[in-house]
């Protein structure tokens, strides 16, 4: 799977390089402040996770980075440009693709269909020139295979996938299509141990190859699975921020359950 991921990442990116970078970004809502002070760096061949419970602030970040939402604080650099971008188009345009939870497939189209959604390859260069179906399918199929990802045939319906192997196209396809970031919103939320497990061994694929990527979830365990650099976020803010060698998973995870919070908590229930 390397060497196809490898094969299309066509950037060269040199591992290390700062592809993203946050700088005391935040995000009000109006009058509610959904994020303040964040600092984070995505580079190259790294997966920066992105900790924090339900309200935390990681749809507000994953929006800032795609596109949905203007930071309203702090700047947003890419490839060391400042940028704020005002629609998913430019956030794609800029080579960050995002991969929803809830993917936004087309559950009775096909696999291959939905592989190339929105970049659908045609016979001839005009906008409005056929579809090439056979070489959407041959390619699709192709991709998928040497991904090690095995679904019994091109032109089932992809709502008939389970969720890891949905998620697991559409980092197929992010990665296929030239993205050099990728945001991964919580990808194993939904899914049981074997499927997770799937799940990040293509996000590690991806790490490898060179793209920078950002890992979303609540899970402490996934996260230490693949992560290089750890956040975690508490109600908009950094509770913590510490590089692989900093932290250990039983930190992370103390850290996750609530820490100090938990311990004053075990105290009160004490009888
Ligand atoms: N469009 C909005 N308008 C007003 N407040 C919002 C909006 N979106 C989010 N918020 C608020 O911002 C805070 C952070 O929300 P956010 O959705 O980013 O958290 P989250 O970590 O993604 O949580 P979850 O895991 O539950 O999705 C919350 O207090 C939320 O109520």
């Amino acid at each position: 799977m390397t060497d196809t991921i490898a094969e299309h990442a066509a950037h060269d990116l040199k591992a290390g390089t700062p592809l993203v970078e946050m700088e005391g970004v935040g995000k009000s809502y109006g009058a509610i402040r959904a994020l303040e002070g964040i600092n984070l760096t995505v580079n190259a061949g790294e997966v920066a996770c992105v900790l924090g419970d339900n309200g935390a602030g990681k749809s507000t970040l994953i929006k800032i980075i795609s596109g949905l939402h203007g930071h309203t604080e702090g700047t947003l650099r890419v490839d060391g440009q400042e940028r704020k971008f005002s629609s998913p188009r430019e956030s794609l345009d800029a080579g960050i693709a995002t991969v929803y939870q809830d993917l936004a497939v087309v559950g009775l189209m096909e696999v291959w269909r939905n592989f190339f959604l929105g970049s659908e390859i045609r016979k001839g260069k005009y906008p409005m020139a056929p579809l090439d179906i056979k070489a959407m399918r041959e390619v699709a199929d192709a991709e998928l295979q040497k991904m090690g990802i095995v679904v019994k045939d091109i032109n089932q319906p992809i709502g008939t996938l389970s969720g890891g192997q949905r998620q697991c196209v559409a980092i197929a396809r992010a990665v296929y299509f030239g993205a050099r970031v990728l945001i991964l919103d919580e990808p194993t939320a939904a899914l049981g141990v074997k499927q997770s497990g799937v799940v990040l061994k293509y996000t590690a694929a991806a790490r490898d190859a060179g793209l920078g990527v950002v890992f979303i979830t609540h899970n402490p365990h996934h996260a230490y699975l693949v992560g290089d650099h750890f956040i975690i976020l508490k109600l908009g803010r950094r509770v913590l921020d510490k590089k692989r060698s900093e932290v250990s998973l039983e930190e992370l995870t103390t850290e996750m359950a609530g820490g100090q919070e938990l311990a004053e908590l075990s105290h009160e229930l004490k009888r």
